[in-house]
């Protein structure tokens, strides 16, 4: 429900006592000058929550004032708003506004700040307000509000046909990207991919503005987009190509999108020009920093779709969607945030170039060889914060001095890297050799002028050093002058008055006052002025010490004002480098990456795979890299895989070539090295855990990493599928069946000579003979049509006989040991069908009664004996 309906539902109270819950509904007239000007920005920004600063508050009014009290379980009050009586009111303290806005956001509600522009103190009449910041999951800045291990992006997409544009944006890093496609499928796929925290969906609907929470329908929103996301209902103008165009010739300074790479993709084109002026809009006084606009092709990447992502667990497991016993948490051995984030980045889109992947391999190579390099690397990138966010919080005006001094300090250790990595030969390590000279001059300026540890507030003072900014330090020297004026004073009075505990003090109510017994009080001097009398003591003034302190005031504000001014210059300037920051952020992260690889490749026996051009995947004892770390060092059994032997094309163009009789003979010797594997074996001996292995052992070749095996080579694929498993999907209401069956006709749709195919079971979900029935003609389908590399696991052992039939298809089993009482999973992968699956036995082991399995063997003996499934197929043909 979006906040505009929590709001239309709110009726207002028949009872002339309650507090008003609409402002909609409230006689304006009737309420008080400060609630008309609340009411008018509840007015224009109706679908947000308004967060209304009075005093050190941010305070929520009528309708906002209820879902607030609801969201964050904070007592709902009410307060008198004029002669229109009470209205409904909940506050937070301002100094908590970041913690408080982070939930509602997260719980998918945009938050509109209205604060205080003037000083009340100096306000005449009603202080002024401004609208300040507009915050929605997608434009988030403030750190608490951020994860540091993903990016936090805000996508734009738009739809013509079969046609869609996708921009997308990480305002804390800078990162803008956009695309263009003609499948749907893939437009939702790719959402799936980058997650991101909002959705832009420009529509003629009504309730423009709203944001849609997730699972939250609209009849706007069109099927194919993923309702797991935030989406924000937007108009279409600011995507129309014209208005978008120029929006991003604006924004980069160029006469033609050609440089941008997106000139000619007008749905892309469209898609980014609404997403730069959303950001417009929502970031108020804060120009947004972002990277120059990138232009990609979703074909430069490896097709790693939802539900394959899902199923090898890429970023969380299956089971309950932690991140501890995914891939990424076995394999992330990064030092920096940015590093982390890329690792991420680069797992959900492996590549497709052979030429990247092996660039990737070669520094991982050298780390792996050169030990002292890659600890020493290792010891100093642990030293660097995080550039980019750092860099984006400047370039956007809000970083304090500390993320200053962070940057400066991360930015000075730029030229002892780039000397660890001196003699480096590797492309990603090359990277870091030159230190633009403009960015050490930048850290060295900002770690002169900002003291060591500043203040987090910027207008207390007390941010630079002495001796940067002469202005400054005169102002320093007065303030200085006037205080040691005031400890003088004491020395001087207590001299004059003879009265030796005569103290000077200062509070917040009176300032400056001189401060005598009660006892003494008769001899003071006339010209004291009495001011307060407490139990022992009296204070008092003098027209001198009052100038005095008036002076101090504002020579104190001044230098305040001034020190906050040469800060904001110097954040500035670090703005101005933000596209220099962002390119070396980048290579440190993707050496960081590099790096955490290449320890892991160390302690985890890894090798290098060599990557080649044609079919082939063939790996020499392969581990699962997920398992194997949570075993006990050396139980997890190493297995090897042998698929895809020869190209295909090759193949085909020897039969072109009418050579005919050689392509036969050729093909025989391919056999050896089948498309398709028939893997069975009991429950629980290890079929899912292999199956997986082999997706991940590709996949992380793909993105460069070395892989857990002892030797690879490994064809690149186009696209890694997956179906492993069966859960109802209860949100579209679809059976366990069904679902089985939508993801094996997209794969069998999909699927090409280059894709690696990874069946975990086909057919459970119905009756046996339909189910093995249908397994057996995906199987033959997959192998002769379409050739994929491809294993199937299954307890439907009739399906070893598809071997005998095809060439490309072979046998293999997970053995396990029979005893007379148990048997004891080797988890070794063999040549060879099983005959049985030891389902009963499974039974027998979780405690089925006696009789129960008994009878479960006749009713098997029974069905074995009329099951001739291969030879009635063999008639057919
Ligand atoms: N190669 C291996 N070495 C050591 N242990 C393994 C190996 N493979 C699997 N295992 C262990 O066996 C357990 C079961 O494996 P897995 O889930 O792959 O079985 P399965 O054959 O797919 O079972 P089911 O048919 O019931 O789905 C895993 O959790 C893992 O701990």
């Amino acid at each position: 429900m979006t906040v505009s309906d929590s709001a239309s539902q709110t009726t207002e109270p028949q009872n002339p006592t309650a507090p008003h819950a609409d402002s909609r509904l409230v006689d304006r007239s009737k309420l008080s000058k400060m609630y008309q000007h609340y009411a008018e920005m509840k007015d224009k920004y109706p679908h947000a929550l308004l967060l209304y600063r009075v005093g050190d508050f941010f305070e929520t009014f009528f309708q906002d004032a209820i879902t607030v009290s609801r969201e964050l379980e904070l007592v709902l009050t009410s307060k008198h708003a004029g002669e229109v009586g009470r209205v409904c009111m909940t506050g937070v303290p301002h100094h908590a506004w970041e913690r408080h806005t982070t939930q509602l956001v997260e719980k998918g509600y945009a938050v509109v700040i209205c604060d205080q522009v003037e000083d009340a103190s100096e306000a005449v009449g009603l202080v002024r307000r401004e609208v300040t910041r507009i915050l929605t999951p997608g434009t988030l800045l403030e750190e608490g509000m951020l994860k540091s291990s993903r990016n936090n992006y805000l996508a734009a997409v738009v739809i013509a046909g079969e046609h869609w544009g996708l921009a997308y944006a990480d305002i804390s890093t800078g990162e803008f990207l956009t695309t263009q496609g003609s499948n749907l499928e893939l437009l939702s796929q790719e959402l799936m991919r980058l997650q991101p925290a909002e959705v832009l969906f420009p529509t003629n609907a009504p309730d423009l503005g709203t944001l849609l929470r997730p699972g939250e329908k609209s009849p706007h929103l069109p099927e194919c987009l993923p309702p797991s996301f935030c989406y924000s209902l937007r108009s279409q103008t600011p995507f129309s190509l014209g208005e978008a165009r120029t929006k991003l010739l604006q924004k980069f300074k160029v006469r033609s999108l050609e440089g941008l790479g997106c000139e000619h993709l007008p749905l892309a084109v469209r898609a980014a020009g609404g997403l730069l002026e959303y950001l417009e809009e929502t970031q108020k006084e804060s120009s947004v920093s972002l990277h120059s606009l990138r232009t990609y092709t979703l074909t430069d990447f490896l097709i790693v779709d939802y539900q394959t992502r899902r199923n090898l667990e890429i970023t969380q497991t299956v089971r309950d969607g932690t991140f501890v016993g995914s891939l990424l948490w076995a394999l992330d051995r990064t030092s920096t945030a940015m590093g982390t984030r890329a690792l991420r980045r680069w797992l959900l889109q492996p590549l497709l170039d052979i030429k990247g992947i092996r660039a990737r391999q070669d520094t991982i190579q050298e780390l792996v060889e050169n030990t002292t390099l890659r600890q020493d690397l290792r010891q100093l990138l642990r030293q660097i914060y995080d550039l980019e966010r750092l860099t984006g919080r400047a370039g956007s005006g809000r970083a304090n001095a500390r993320d200053l001094v962070a940057l400066a300090d991360s930015l000075s250790r730029l030229p002892e890297l780039a000397g660890l990595v001196k003699d480096a030969r590797s492309p990603f390590l090359k990277a870091l050799q030159k230190v633009p000279p403009v960015l050490e001059e930048l850290a060295k300026k900002l770690l002169a002028y900002i003291v060591e540890s500043p203040p987090l507030h910027l207008t207390d003072g007390g941010l630079i050093r002495p001796g940067m900014n002469e202005e400054l330090d005169e102002r320093r020297a007065t303030v200085e002058a006037d205080h040691q004026w005031i400890a003088n004073l004491e020395v001087e009075e207590r001299a004059k008055t003879g009265i030796p505990t005569l103290k000077v003090g200062f509070n917040n109510t009176f300032g400056y006052y001189i401060s005598i017994s009660r006892a003494k009080a008769d001899s003071v001097p006339s010209n004291y002025i009495r001011k307060q009398t407490l139990k022992n003591e009296e204070r008092y003034i003098t027209p001198e010490l009052k100038e005095r302190e008036a002076r101090i005031l504002t020579a104190r504000d001044d230098l305040n004002k001034l020190e906050y001014e040469v800060f904001a210059a110097l954040r500035e300037e670090v703005g101005e480098q933000g596209e220099v920051i962002r390119i070396i952020s980048r290579a440190v992260a993707a050496a960081d990456v590099l790096c955490g690889l290449a320890e892991l490749a160390v302690y985890q026996g890894y090798c290098r795979p060599e990557m080649v051009v044609g079919r082939e995947l063939v790996i020499v004892d392969g581990r699962h890299p997920v398992v194997e770390q949570s075993l006990p060092a050396g139980l997890f059994v190493p297995n090897s895989t042998r698929l895809g032997g020869e190209d295909l094309n090759r193949l085909r163009a020897a039969s072109r070539r009418e050579d005919a009789k050689n392509a036969k003979e050729e093909e025989r010797d391919f056999s050896l090295y089948p498309d398709l594997i028939i893997l069975t074996g009991p429950n629980a001996s290890g079929k899912s855990c292999y199956l997986r292995q082999v997706g991940l052992i590709q996949l992380m070749a793909q993105v460069g990493s070395f892989v857990p095996a002892s030797s690879a080579r490994l064809g690149v694929c186009d696209r890694i599928f997956t179906r492993v498993g069966a859960v109802d999907d209860l949100a579209t209401g679809q059976s366990t069946f069904m679902v089985e069956m939508n993801e094996t006709a997209n794969i069998l749709n999909h699927a090409t000579a280059r894709s690696l195919v990874l069946l975990d079971e086909i057919g459970r979900g119905t009756a046996t003979f339909d189910g093995l029935s249908i397994a057996w003609a995906v199987a033959e389908y997959i192998a002769d049509e379409i050739k994929a590399r491809t294993i199937f696991a299954t307890h439907y052992h009739e399906l070893n006989e598809l071997a005998s039939l095809l060439p490309n298809v072979a046998n293999y089993q997970v053995t396990v040991k029979e005893l007379p009482d148990q048997i004891i999973f080797l988890h070794s992968v063999q040549p060879g069908g099983a005959d049985k699956s030891y389902g009963i036995e499974a039974g027998r082991l979780a405690g089925l009664p006696a009789v129960v399995i008994k009878r479960a063997k006749q009713v098997m003996g029974q069905i074995e004996k009329h099951s001739k499934i291969a030879l009635g197929l063999q008639n057919l043909d």
